[in-house]
């Protein structure tokens, strides 16, 4: 099969979807790999540390796609890439397409295979490609609310740890996923009141014997968002219904309540956000404020921490791409169960119910086309 590897295009997205350790085993195992040029450099990986791995290096995303069998990418095709994806070509990246109409469209146009990392998942029901980059999101996302908290960037000013003899700043995290984990233990180790929300009652006592004992987990519903969010310093959205688009549980009104300078920032962005007032943010112009509440919304934070990023996510998905390129998607899907809950829009098709659900589209079990 002939990979190809684009460089990214979505705005400050320093990651690239196959390290050159990738590509030497892609092209070990009879693989052909296309890298556009300086589609590394963000990640610290030259165009000749890829030529030596065993790529040919190519210099438009025209070309890419005019002869790879099975793009890879870490962010969803963009509007100028829709019309250079072609019928029966493989699409492996995050797709988030139940929060994106526009490009669910054009997918289905394409007749391409377009299988999402974010909804590969395991019997257990973990989703390994989201892992980790939800591992780095849910950290960043302490990080990046204790900036905005600082009064020169909009917040109220209040350090998360506090100091001796002065309160800590209080931390609600609404979903106790990976993400959400992620943010509450850094939270917790920055000395901040920690409260971590869940539906899933199991997880909340997991979660209540693993963390420290400056977070609190908390059964969530609108009765308690409603009353922690008017002490809240911090807020964030970490919930997922995977494949699709989140739920919203923070409403116009509970913001109008909230301290002024206060921040959210919300993670589940890229499946629409759970934050009524949420819009995507980019890297370059991360906040907004609405009420006085401080918004951060970038739907590729781990974007900006490349050189940990890339590695986390493809040292997860080269297993995956692996399988699909020596075995074809249908012959992949039909060994590997996780890989078929992959497959988001086969040749026309919408495949994943949520997709479909969201924008009321005929959805077709993607059993039906793997004979
Ligand atoms: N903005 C970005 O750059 C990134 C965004 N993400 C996104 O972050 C979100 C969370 O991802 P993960 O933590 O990996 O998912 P996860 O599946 O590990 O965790 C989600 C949690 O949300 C809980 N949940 C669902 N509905 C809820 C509700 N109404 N109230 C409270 N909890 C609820 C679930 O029980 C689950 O524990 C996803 O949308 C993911 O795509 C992930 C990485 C990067
Ligand atoms: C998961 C995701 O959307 C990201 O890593 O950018």
């Amino acid at each position: 099969m002939i990979v190809g590897i684009p460089k990214e295009i979505k705005s400050e997205e320093n990651r690239v979807c196959m390290t050159p350790a990738g590509v030497e085993v892609m092209v070990k195992s009879g693989h052909e790999v296309l890298v556009e040029k300086s589609a590394g450099i963000g990640s610290d990986f030259s165009d000749d540390a890829y030529a030596r791995a065993g790529a040919k290096i190519v210099h438009t995303p025209k070309q890419i796609y005019a002869d790879a069998d099975m793009v890879m990418h870490v962010k969803e095709p963009l509007p100028p890439e829709y019309d250079l994806i072609r019928e029966g070509q493989i699409i492996f990246t995050y797709l988030h397409l139940a929060a994106d109409e526009p490009q669910t469209r054009a997918l289905i146009k394409s007749k391409a295979v377009c299988i999402a990392y974010e909804t590969i998942q395991k019997a257990d029901g973990s989703l390994p490609l989201l892992t980790p980059m939800s591992e780095v999101a849910g950290r960043m996302a302490i990080q990046e609310g204790a900036k905005f908290l600082e009064m020169p960037q909009g917040g109220h000013g209040i350090l998360l740890g506090g100091v001796p003899g002065v309160e800590p700043a209080t931390v609600m995290v609404i979903g106790g996923g990976v993400v959400g984990t992620n943010a509450a233990k850094m939270a917790c180790g920055l000395g901040a009141k920690v409260y971590l929300l869940d539906m899933n009652l199991n997880r909340l006592r997991y979660l209540s014997d693993v963390m420290p004992a400056n977070c609190f987990t908390l059964m969530s519903n609108p009765a308690t968002i409603r009353k922690l969010i008017k002490k809240a310093d911090v807020v964030i959205g970490a919930v997922l219904i995977p494949g699709a688009k989140a739920p919203k549980l923070v409403t116009r009104d509970m913001l109008k309540t909230m301290k002024n300078g206060s921040v959210l920032v919300d993670v589940a962005i890229d499946q629409g956000g759970c934050f009524e007032t949420s819009k995507a943010t980019t890297h370059g112009n991360p906040t907004f404020i609405i009420d006085g509440v401080v918004h951060y919304c970038v739907a590729n934070m781990p974007g900006a921490v490349a050189k940990t990023s890339t590695l986390a996510l493809t040292n997860a998905t080269l297993p995956y791409a692996l399988q699909i390129a020596n075995q074809g998607w249908k012959k992949a899907m039909q060994d590997n169960k996780e890989i078929k809950l992959g497959a988001n829009i086969i040749e026309g098709k919408v495949t994943y119910k949520a997709v479909a659900v969201a924008f009321g589209l005929i959805y077709t079990p993607v059993d039906k086309l793997l004979n």
